[in-house]
């Protein structure tokens, strides 16, 4: 039995998922698309895919099994709610959604619906490296964690839609998200600073430094960089206790020439995380054809919204700003 999908937003990541959907994983067909460019949505569609007008159209498809959201955050929350209506699971690209009103009617939406359906791309949770750090932070051998540094480098973001509040609330909630999850922690306070500008920058605040205080009183310390020209590099490094658990380099051939010995870093995320998606939508389409959800839930998609809310708040007033999230519902713990 295959599951029958429908991807919501054919740009960048849509197309990407689109190929591992149809070339990549098994137990999935691609069967309609959309998107508000049409054009678009026509040439990404697989063969024999429908090409829906609009997103309610392709939800109420009842060939459509499960949703898959790639379009642009402020779009997720509508999309979210139509599918949590027609009672389909659906996997939401990060970020859930871009403000704690719409996620607490997500939250509100799912819980009255009783059973979770909604799944958010954070990736990372799904990463081979991260899924190690997190083993043994989880041993306990090392103590307990004080505190983790957390380095999320772009080479380049796409001029003009990405602007610039997105350093801090479409980027960082993947650093937030982990966070949470390696630590088994709750972010309780943020603070940004805002060191010289990269000239690389244009017009955004690139670089940030943001300070994440965690319930257990460990800190989290994240470099946010943008445009930083020279590939795709994400580190982790937790100092316990007794000891440090960091994210291995990533392996890569060994490469000697006249220009010295080096090795390639990543281009992109696609290229970095792409053994996280890939598994990330295997252990999706598994839960999916079950009705339900797996993975992140809508409940981290709260969280890490609050993250991004509270560091807006924090570039402008200089100070931390407070976390309060509301108790968490049966649904999610
Ligand atoms: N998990 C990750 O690592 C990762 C990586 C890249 C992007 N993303 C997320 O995926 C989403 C898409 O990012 P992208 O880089 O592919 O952007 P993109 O601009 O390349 O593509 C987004 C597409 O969605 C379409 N769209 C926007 N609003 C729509 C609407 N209301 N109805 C139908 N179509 C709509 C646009 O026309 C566009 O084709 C964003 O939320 C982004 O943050 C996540
Ligand atoms: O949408 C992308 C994606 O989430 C990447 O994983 C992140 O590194 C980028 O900063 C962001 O713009």
């Amino acid at each position: 039995m295959s599951l029958n999908v429908g991807v919501i937003g054919t740009g960048m990541i849509g197309q990407d998922h689109i190929r591992r959907l149809t070339r990549v994983l098994s137990g999935v067909t691609v069967v309609a698309v959309n998107d508000m460019d049409q054009a678009r949505a026509q040439a990404a569609a697989p063969a024999g895919a429908k090409v829906h007008p609009t997103p309610d159209a392709l939800v109420a498809d009842p060939d459509v099994q499960a949703v898959v959201i790639c379009s642009w955050g402020p779009a997720h929350e509508e999309q979210l709610l139509a599918c949590i209506a027609a009672g389909k699971p659906v996997f939401c690209e990060k970020p859930m959604v871009t403000s704690e009103a719409a996620a607490l009617r997500i939250i509100e939406a799912e819980v009255a619906f009783g059973r979770r359906l909604v799944q958010v791309g954070f990736m990372r949770r799904f990463d081979a490296d991260y899924r190690r750090l997190k083993a043994v932070i989880d041993t306990g051998t090392l103590g307990a964690p004080l505190m983790y540094y957390s380095k999320h480098r772009n080479a380049s973001v796409p001029e003009g839609l990405y602007t610039s509040d997105m350093p801090l609330n479409d980027t960082l909630v993947h650093d937030a998200d982990i966070s949470r999850w390696l630590l088994s922690d709750e972010v309780t306070g943020v603070e940004v600073r805002v060191p010289r500008r990269s000239s690389r920058g244009k017009d955004l605040r690139d670089p940030v430094l943001v300070l994440l205080h965690m319930a257990s009183g460990a800190l989290v310390d994240v470099e946010i960089s943008v445009n930083i020209g020279y590939g795709y590099d994400i580190r982790g490094e937790v100092s316990c206790e007794a000891g440090v658990a960091a994210l291995p380099n990533r392996p890569a051939a060994v490469v000697t020439d006249a220009h010295g010995i080096r090795q390639a870093i990543p281009e992109d995320w696609r290229e970095r995380f792409i053994e996280a998606y890939d598994q990330e939508f295997r252990e999706w389409i598994v839960a999916a054809g079950q009705g339900t959800a797996t993975g992140p839930s809508a409940w981290d998609g709260y969280a890490a919204t609050l993250v991004a809310d509270a560091a807006l708040r924090a570039v402008d007033s200089g100070r931390l700003e407070a976390v309060g999230m509301i108790a968490k519902p049966a649904l999610y713990s």
